[in-house]
């Protein structure tokens, strides 16, 4: 089977995120969740939260589906990188995407959120595409629904096209020749810690020389930037007149009117090229603009987010452990 959702980013000019629409129970209860490829749970905010958590919303209702079983005694509660934070209880439960089914998915329901997801009224929680190592469930972790699909599928992979202030797709079990151009270039990931861990060859700002040096990175659709060591996050902005790290924010700032320099990462001999325009990643005030580009701090990895993605196509392919990068 191949299944196709679209990935749609919010709000509309920032894609601070991207949700995709993902089918719950008999009868279908439809609820747009952030696919996340750094994190392998699959939860949803529930009947069961407090109102005061729900602004707006789509709650899943396990007692408005006649096929969800509850996993007695099971429960989860996971932690992301920016402080925030869901837990709840597992029910067994059908999940579809893109007419792509699971009967017997584990399916986390909420019971509390902390105040990033509640005042996010665009998502209704996450779909893990991690690897089932980082999943939360105890006393048994549970596997990601790509996992239990994998099998099923016409080939092991899933695309990830995202787009800027536009629609992309998600692609399960098959790549989209259209969708790219050129060849795809693959390179080896390591999953041994549950993420797409990557190995890029350098970097390039702008039309200056490229520079060859290993980046060590996971690749992340649940992350909005593009996190990058000091070093090279330096060289960048240096080519922005007026961008700084800005003191109170903690992060490069520069002004709205500044013409931004392209960013170029290497895989192997490839050139990824992420345009200057995609580095602006949102207004501050009527003159300041936020960096897509910032300092990965103390994190042990870069974190290749929503900036570089959507100038590439990204093939995740579990079949042979690797990822594949194409311009588009
Ligand atoms: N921080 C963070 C983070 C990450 N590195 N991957 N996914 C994340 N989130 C998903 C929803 C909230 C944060």
């Amino acid at each position: 089977s191949t299944g196709i959702v679209a990935a749609t980013p919010f709000p509309a000019e920032y894609d601070r995120e991207y949700v995709a629409p993902v089918s719950l129970g008999t009868p279908a209860q439809e609820l747009n969740l952030i696919f996340d490829t750094g994190s392998s749970d699959l939860w949803v905010f529930s009947t069961s939260m407090p109102a005061a958590q729900v602004a707006g919303q789509k709650l899943y209702n396990p007692s408005g589906s006649s096929t969800s079983a509850v996993l007695w005694g099971h429960t989860w509660s996971i932690q992301y990188g920016d402080g925030s934070r869901s837990s709840g209880t597992v029910v067994n439960e059908l999940v579809t995407i893109g007419g792509i089914s699971y009967a017997s998915q584990a399916l986390e329901i909420a019971n509390g959120v902390s105040a990033q997801f509640s005042q996010d009224p665009a998502s209704s929680g996450l779909l893990g595409l991690g690897f089932s190592i980082l999943n939360t469930v105890i006393p048994t972790s549970q596997k990601t629904w790509f996992d239990n699909v994998l099998p099923t599928l016409a080939a092991p992979v899933f695309t990830v096209d995202l787009k800027r202030a536009a629609p992309g797709t998600y692609t399960f079990g098959a790549i989209d020749a259209s969708s790219y151009a050129g060849k795809i270039e693959y390179t080896p990931i390591d999953n041994s810690n549950g993420f797409w861990r990557l190995q890029a060859s350098g970097y390039q700002v702008g039309t200056s020389p490229f520079q060859p040096t290993t980046i060590d990175a996971i690749a992340d659709t649940g992350t909005t930037l593009l996190m990058l060591p000091a070093a090279i996050v330096k060289a960048y902005y240096a080519q922005v007149p007026g961008s700084q790290l800005h003191a109170s924010y903690g992060a490069y700032t520069f002004p709205c009117s500044a013409k931004l320099p392209s960013f170029t990462f290497g895989i192997g001999r490839y050139r990824g090229v992420i345009p200057g325009a995609f580095v602006s990643y949102g207004r501050i005030d009527a003159t300041t603009c936020y960096g897509g580009i910032q300092d990965q701090g103390n994190l042990p990895f870069s974190i290749f987010g929503d900036i570089l993605m959507k100038a590439q196509v990204v093939v995740f392919d579990a079949g042979r452990t690797r990822i594949g990068f194409a311009a588009k």
